[in-house]
């Protein structure tokens, strides 16, 4: 008799690249995805007893990535774009029961030439990615979506202080009244779990670009008490602006930059004539929040 039981299992492919050109007309439009396409259900005797019959191949998974593209329209919208493989994965496969679609989309913007935006030239203008997780149950036909922003690098040279933290032997911080403030923004939020149907009437290209926006405008007009403080506030707007959404989650490194002590020089390269920084790539501060919607009961 054995002790082990198989509790969880989960297979795919990952990696899945795929770029896909849209053409109309003289204008041209590319999109650059990395996919991951991972399937649950009746599965157990592939891991148990060798049985084969119940897979379907990794290698499936990619073609299928791959012909989704062919067919959709919608490769740039990557919520919709998941929905559409894991829908046709509910069809295909009747033993499947959660279909999960990951995607990052790379960022490829339209190059300016001779002051005109170019018909068929795209240029990677910032690392950032946008994401999503796809998660849908055959279970009461439900989707769960969380998406986000990855790698949204920003600076501040002032409008950011820290002080009257808690303080013990241990504390060495100065307080200061005016620093930079930089980060590299990792955002996700999660839309209430709904049926495809209902899905359908939500905007996710706008609701990336408002969250792009609304960190942005925060980060820069907010006269900042800490990184906690601004997170917050970016998470009550975010949840104020867009009614799908359930919660919003930020994980925001402190990239410290430090003064340079010029003392030695008889520079003074402090408080006012703070000018010279040293940029440091570790240790960074790391600040995680998740602010969810307070139910109806409790408004
Ligand atoms: O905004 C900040 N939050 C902190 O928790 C912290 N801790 C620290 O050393 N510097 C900062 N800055």
């Amino acid at each position: 008799m054995s002790t082990a039981t198989l509790k969880a299992a989960c297979y795919g492919k990952d990696k899945v690249r795929v770029l896909k050109v849209y053409r109309d007309g003289e204008k041209q439009t590319a999109v650059e995805l990395t996919c991951r396409l991972t399937l649950e259900g009746d599965i157990e005797t592939s891991y148990t007893k060798g049985d084969n019959s119940v897979v379907v191949t990794t290698d499936t998974c990619k073609n299928t990535i791959y012909i989704m593209a062919k067919r959709s329209a919608n490769v740039d919208n990557i919520e919709v774009f998941a929905q559409e493989i894991t829908e046709h994965v509910l069809r295909q496969y009747q033993h499947i029961h959660v279909a999960h679609v990951e995607i990052i989309k790379h960022k490829w913007s339209r190059m300016t030439v001779d002051g005109e935006l170019h018909p068929h030239s795209f240029v990677r203008d910032g690392e950032e990615v946008q994401t999503t997780k796809v998660s849908h149950h055959r279970q009461g036909d439900k989707v769960q979506i969380v998406s986000g922003l990855k790698g949204l690098l920003v600076l501040k040279t002032t409008g950011s202080a820290f002080h009257g933290f808690y303080k013990d032997e241990f504390t060495t911080l100065p307080e200061v009244w005016d620093r930079i403030f930089s980060t590299a923004v990792d955002c996700t939020w999660t839309f209430e779990p709904a049926s495809p149907s209902a899905l359908r009437q939500i905007n996710f290209q706008d609701i990336h670009q408002n969250i792009k926006k609304i960190t942005q405008d925060i980060f820069a007009k907010d006269d900042s008490a800490s990184v906690q403080a601004t997170m917050y506030k970016m998470q009550k707007t975010i949840l104020d602006q867009h009614e799908p959404i359930a919660e919003v989650s930020y994980v925001l490194p402190n990239k410290h930059y430090f003064g340079v002590d010029m003392s030695k020089f008889n520079i003074d390269n402090t408080d006012a004539n703070l000018d010279v920084y040293q940029p440091v790539s570790d240790p960074s501060g790391l600040i995680t929040a998740t602010v969810a919607r307070k139910s109806r009961s409790r408004l």
